[in-house]
C-alpha cells in the first residue's frame, strides 16, 4: 500500500475516534494542548485608540504652523480628558489617544520652545502614529479555532483577550509497548544476544512533547499467549503503540495476535524504512505496531503514527511541511519503496548520512530531516527531492 493511501485511512479511522472529553485549565497549564472550542474575542484590542509613540496628540485642523500649548501629559495607563481646542497632549507610547486628537508626532518632530509650546517641524496627516480601537479583534471575532495547538504565541494571544483558562482536550492516552526477547534497559548488564531497549525512550519522549499520556507498558516477550495477555491488560488507553514483532519472522507475534484475535486493517506499506507498519485493533482498541529497527519506529512515528495522534486530539494540520530541495547526492537504483533518508542540508543541497540501514539510530542524531525520494525514482546530484524537517515532526 502507498504511504498516502495509508496515512489517508488512519487519519480517517483517527477522525471517527476523535477525544471528545475536555478539561478547563488555567493558562500557565494549557501549554502544549490542543483547544477544544473556537476562541471568541470578547474585547476590542486595542480597547480604545492608542498612540505608537512617545510625542504629541493634536488635532490636525488646529496645526496652522504656530507653536501648541500643551495642556496634558498622558502617560499609559492613565484615562485623558478630551483634548482642549487649539492645545496639543503630551503623550507616551501606549497610552489612551484623548477624544477630539487625530494625529501622534513623535517628539523627533517637535520643537518645545522657551515658553514651553511645542512646534512641529515635519508635515503631519490624520490618524498618524495612532493605533485605532480594534486594529487586532472586534468582540465577537473568532481569533483561534478548535483544534489548534496551544503554544506560547496562542497562549500570550488568549491572554491579551483576558482568558485565563480554556477548554482543551483530554490528553489521549497511549501505551507504549517494546516487543523483543532481546531486549533489556540501559542500566542492566548485557547478556549474550541482548540489545538495549532504545525505542521506548525515543516513544516515550516524542509522545510526551506531543502532550499525549504515556503508559509504560514495558517489554513483551516473543510470545503469542504472553501478547494476547498484554493486549487485553490494555483496554484504558486510546492507543496502544507497539516496536517490534510485526514482520513475518517465527518471533512476530504482534500482527498474529491482531489477525487472529482482533483486527489488523493495514499491514506492509511501501516505505523504506518501515514497511511491516501495522495497524490493528484490539478488543476495540486501537493498536499501531511500528516495525522495531530503530530507523523504522522513527520514520513510521513520524509519517505515520504522529498524524494519527494529532488528529485523534482534533488537530486539523497533521502533516509536516515538506520542501523541495536539489540532491547533493546521487541515487541510481530506484527502489520500489518510497524511502526516507536520514540527511541534512549543506550548501543548499541535501545530504545523506553514510549508512542508511534501518538499524542505524545515529542517522537520525546526525540528520536535520528526511529526505524523500519516490517509489522509483533515480537522481542524480542537482534533481530535486523532498525535505522534511525533523523540528516539523518532533513536536
Ligand atoms: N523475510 C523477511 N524478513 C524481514 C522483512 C521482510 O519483508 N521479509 N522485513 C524487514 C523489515 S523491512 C523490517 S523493518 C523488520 C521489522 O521487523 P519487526 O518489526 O518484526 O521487528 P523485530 O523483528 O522485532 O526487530 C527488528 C530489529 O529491531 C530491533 N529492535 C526491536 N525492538 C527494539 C527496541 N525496542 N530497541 C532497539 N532495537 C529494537 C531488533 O533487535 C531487530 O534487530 O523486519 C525485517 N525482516
Ligand atoms: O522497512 Mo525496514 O524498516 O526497511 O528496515
Ligand atoms: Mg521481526
Amino acid at each position: 500500500m502507498a504511504v498516502e493511501v495509508a496515512l489517508e485511512r488512519l487519519l480517517e479511522m483517527a477522525a471517527s475516534t476523535p477525544i471528545v472529553q475536555r478539561e478547563r485549565l488555567p493558562l500557565a497549564e494549557a501549554s502544549g494542548r490542543v483547544l477544544a472550542e473556537d476562541l471568541v474575542s470578547t474585547l476590542d484590542l486595542p480597547p480604545w485608540p492608542n498612540s505608537a509613540m512617545d510625542g504629541y496628540a493634536l488635532r490636525l485642523a488646529d496645526w496652522s504652523g504656530e507653536p501648541l500649548v500643551v495642556s496634558q501629559r498622558i502617560f499609559a495607563g492613565q484615562a485623558p480628558e478630551p483634548l482642549a481646542a487649539g492645545t496639543c497632549a503630551r503623550i507616551f507610547t501606549g497610552a489612551p489617544v484623548p477624544a477630539g486628537a487625530d494625529c501622534v508626532e513623535m517628539q523627533e518632530n517637535a520643537v518645545v520652545e522657551s515658553d514651553q509650546r511645542v512646534r512641529f517641524t515635519e508635515p503631519m496627516v490624520s490618524g498618524q502614529n495612532i493605533r485605532p480601537q480594534g486594529q487586532e479583534t472586534t468582540v465577537g471575532e473568532q481569533v483561534l479555532s478548535a483544534g489548534t495547538r496551544l503554544g506560547p504565541i496562542e497562549l500570550g494571544l488568549a491572554a491579551s483577550l483576558g482568558c485565563a483558562s480554556l477548554d482543551v482536550v483530554r490528553k489521549v492516552r497511549v501505551a507504549v509497548l517494546s516487543t523483543g526477547d532481546e531486549l533489556v534497559e540501559p542500566g542492566q548488564p548485557l547478556g549474550p544476544g541482548q540489545i538495549y531497549n532504545s525505542n521506548r525512550v525515543l516513544l516515550c519522549g516524542w509522545l510526551q512533547r506531543l502532550d499525549c499520556e504515556v503508559v509504560d507498558a514495558g517489554i513483551l516477550p516473543d510470545d503469542l499467549p504472553a501478547t494476547r495477555e498484554r493486549l487485553a491488560q490494555l483496554s484504558d488507553v486510546d492507543l496502544i503503540l507497539s516496536t517490534g514483532g510485526v514482520s513475518v519472522g517465527e518471533a512476530d507475534f504482534l500482527g498474529i495476535a491482531l489477525r487472529e484475535d482482533g483486527e489488523l486493517t493495514l499491514w506492509k506499506l511501501a516505505i523504506k524504512p518501515g514497511k511491516p507498519l501495522t495497524f490493528g485493533h484490539y478488543r476495540g482498541v486501537p493498536v499501531i505496531g511500528l516495525p522495531g529497527n530503530p530507523a523504522s519506529t522513527l520514520v513510521t512515528f513520524a509519517l505515520l503514527a504522529r498524524p494519527y495522534l494529532l488528529r485523534r486530539q482534533g488537530v486539523q494540520s497533521v502533516t509536516p511541511l515538506k520542501f523541495k530541495v536539489p540532491a547533493g547526492f546521487a541515487w541510481p537504483k530506484a527502489g520500489s519503496r518510497r524511502e526516507y533518508l536520514r540527511g541534512r542540508m549543506e550548501n543548499g543541497r541535501a545530504v545523506i548520512y553514510r549508512n542508511q540501514s534501518s538499524g542505524v539510530l545515529r542517522s537520525a542524531a546526525w540528520a536535520e530531516g528526511l529526505v524523500e525520494v519516490l517509489e522509483g525514482q533515480t537522481l542524480v546530484e542537482g534533481d530535486e527531492v523532498g525535505f522534511i524537517p525533523l523540528s516539523e515532526v518532533l513536536g
